[in-house]
């Protein structure tokens, strides 16, 4: 039985300005309300569910350059490195729910530690979310989280209060991209610069996503099987199916391909922790589209944790005798 462990963390801090921030919070209790744990659990997995990480607002947190709430995003990070480190160290397989995809700081930076060794990291996506502090066009730090996880960035980024803790810790080998269809200049700069893996929606669309998972596995795995970290933008998925969410993209990725991402990455046996962030209840127009986006939130979990399509059954499951 997996043991899998549930953390849910309000990035409020991802999404910076007043207008922006609202909603993400709220993502984490409508994704259980929609019955997440009790469908793992009926799937046969072990859950705990740790409950929300709640973070303080920091008073008179003033931007560090471009980068708006550097105190509260860096100190918020550092608690959910932590808690990810223990729940890792405890051999589970961590669940974060956002909350904004700054999460994935603290989540890659907890899990990295943990692991000890090399993580690959998938990240799917409709965007890149690598600007740096100098290159940012919003100082939203959820469009800067790779950008502090990625050794070879690190000449490019600027010290920022609550910041130092962070070393970075993943390698851009070790990266692959699914989804991208709003990448920045600046990012593509990065992406080409570092040569980074990406398979943006036109691969997706050129060669089919069971040849983009082919690729993604024989790329990750041609040196060695590291564990993954799956960090799953909800805004990857069509904003049709997903509209809840705060940067929709049109074009996205359809139901059946985000979830065939997530049993392709459950059949490699590695996947080591996950991130389901960028459900904003908030940014849904009717109770019909947020109930949509949270439904796909907790179909693609329950595929990353063994659940597909052509049917289940429990281990040790014999047919009744007459
Ligand atoms: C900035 C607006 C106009 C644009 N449509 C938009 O969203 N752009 C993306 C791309 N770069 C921006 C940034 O760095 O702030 C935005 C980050 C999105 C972060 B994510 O976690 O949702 O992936
Ligand atoms: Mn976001
Ligand atoms: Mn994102
Ligand atoms: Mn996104």
């Amino acid at each position: 039985i997996i043991v899998n462990f549930i953390i849910t963390a309000w990035g409020s801090s991802g999404r910076l300005s007043p207008k922006d921030r609202g909603g993400v919070e709220d993502g984490p209790d409508r994704i259980r309300s929609a019955g997440l744990v009790g469908r793992l659990q009926a799937q046969g997995c072990g859950v705990k569910d740790y409950g929300n990480l709640r973070f303080d607002d920091v008073a008179d947190d003033a931007p560090a350059g471009r980068v708006m709430r550097p105190r509260a995003v860096g100190s918020a990070s550092r608690t959910l490195a932590h808690a990810v480190f223990t729940a890792k160290t405890d051999g589970h397989t961590p669940v974060m729910l956002g909350g904004d995809h700054s999460l994935a700081i603290g989540s890659i930076h907890g899990h990295a530690a943990a692991a000890g060794g090399a993580l690959s990291v998938v990240w799917v996506d409709a965007h890149a979310d690598i600007n740096t502090p100098l290159t940012t066009p919003t100082g939203n730090v959820h469009g800067q989280a790779m950008s502090y996880l990625v050794r070879e960035l690190h000449s490019k980024i600027p010290a920022l209060p609550h910041f130092s803790w962070i070393k970075p810790c993943v390698s851009a080998k070790d990266i692959v991209y699914i989804g991208l269809r709003d990448v920045d200049p600046e990012e593509h700069y990065i992406l080409k610069h570092l040569g980074i893996k990406v398979f943006s929606m036109t691969e997706v669309d050129g060669l089919g996503i069971a040849r983009v998972m082919e690729e993604t596995c024989d790329y990750l795995f041609s040196d060695a099987k590291k564990p993954i970290h799956l960090s799953y933008d909800i805004d990857a998925i069509d904003p049709l199916l997903a509209p809840a969410t705060g940067t929709p993209v049109v074009g996205g990725l359809t139901y059946r391909e985000g979830i065939y991402i997530t049993e392709q990455i459950c059949q490699t046996g590695l996947l080591s922790a996950v991130d389901l962030v960028e459900v904003n209840p908030k940014q849904g127009t009717t109770e019909a589209q947020v109930l949509s986006t949270v439904q796909i939130a907790v179909d693609v979990l329950l595929g990353c944790f063994g659940r597909r399509r052509g049917g289940n059954h429990p281990a040790g499951y014999r047919l009744p005798e007459p």
